[in-house]
């Protein structure tokens, strides 16, 4: 939506010159962003992202940044920082932290078919595999705690039958946070928020996972949960579309089989998927941060999918 910091080629003349980047030759503010000033930088070694960021803080941002650098290592397909001579992947640019990452070819597909998601399935799987050895820990920031805190927080603002729901959902995810197969659920660094417009295609090719920025450790099938409530359904109505749930399992399956555990827990992580962003949207809509310039995204939208998930269970998984 929009640069809220400026940056000209004026102001890299100089600050470039600590990246083996030769001389920045063009550089354009990325009008899409919703939270950082994002530009397209050209230097004379290709295409780059240049990141102010707005609101997370120089303390917060390695996290985020230091796993986008371990997954590109191990051949992931996410933006890879680019380090310093120093070796730092975390600047400063007009008192802002900063950051430059590889830019990703191609755009979103926002209009998936089963080839697409079967690809982001796979490549789901191989980066929660090659993130198991990060040694950085990080909670997942929209996790169990901040549901049970928000919850009262929206409460006052909803008609009485999206309360009861809520209030029902948040009662089965304690409960279910709290039992032997939710404990057996493998875990480790998850994305959180891989949405349809945080994955680049180039055709059917993906080329990319993006917006790290809700990254935090949490079990690997929220972060599947998540993915299929957004990229394997019909949007109006929240119902699961066969062909595509089944193309983007069977591949993650293929690349990472889920245990006996994840079978089991399947149906209400993806209640707890759809509880997750109902709830962030809730917030959002009735508790707009202050100066918000963004029409908010629809909280309705995840209920329907969560009433739909409770009412029509998904097949079991594989
Ligand atoms: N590494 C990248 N490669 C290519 N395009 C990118 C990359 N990072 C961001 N973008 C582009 O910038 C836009 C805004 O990025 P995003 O991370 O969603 O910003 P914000 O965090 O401000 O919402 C994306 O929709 C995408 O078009
Ligand atoms: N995917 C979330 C919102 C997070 O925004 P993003 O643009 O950073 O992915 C939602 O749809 O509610």
């Amino acid at each position: 939506m929009a640069v809220f910091t400026p940056v000209s080629l004026d102001d890299l003349e100089t600050w470039i010159t600590q990246f083996p980047l030769g001389k920045a030759i063009a550089v354009r503010g990325i009008s899409s962003g919703i939270e950082n000033s994002n530009f397209f930088l050209t230097t004379e070694r290709g295409e780059y992202v240049l990141t102010l960021f707005e609101k997370l803080s120089f303390e917060q941002l390695p996290f985020y940044l230091n796993l986008m650098r371990h997954l590109a290592e191990r051949g992931v397909l996410v933006p890879a920082p680019v380090a310093n001579g120093r070796g730092e992947i975390l600047h400063s640019l007009h008192g802002k932290p900063a950051s430059i990452v590889t830019r990703l070819q191609g755009s979103s597909q926002m209009n998936p078919q089963p080839v697409h998601c079967a690809a982001v399935g796979a490549m789901l799987a191989r980066m929660h595999l090659a993130a198991e050895d990060f040694p950085m820990q990080q909670p997942n920031l929209r996790g169990l705690a901040w549901w049970h805190e928000t919850v009262p927080v929206v409460l006052p603002y909803i008609p009485d039958e999206a309360k009861a729901l809520l209030r029902a959902e948040i009662h089965t995810q304690e409960a279910f946070a709290a039992s032997h197969v939710y404990h057996q659920l493998p875990r480790g660094p998850i994305h959180a928020d891989l949405f349809r417009n945080n994955v680049m295609f180039d055709g059917e090719r993906l080329t990319g996972f993006f917006d790290f920025y809700f990254a935090g450790c949490d079990t690997w099938l929220f972060d599947v949960a998540v993915t299929v409530n957004d990229w394997c359904i019909d949007l109006d109505s929240g119902r699961l579309d066969p062909a595509r749930l089944r193309a983007m399992l069977a591949s993650y399956h293929a690349v990472r089989p889920f245990t006996e555990a994840e079978k089991a827990g399947w149906r209400t992580m993806l209640q707890a998927a759809a509880l997750r962003f109902w709830l962030s949207r809730l917030y959002d809509f009735y508790l707009p941060r202050e100066a918000e310039m963004l029409t908010p995204h629809d909280p309705t939208h995840f209920e329907r999918i969560l009433r739909e998930r409770i009412n029509h269970p998904a097949p079991a998984l594989f």
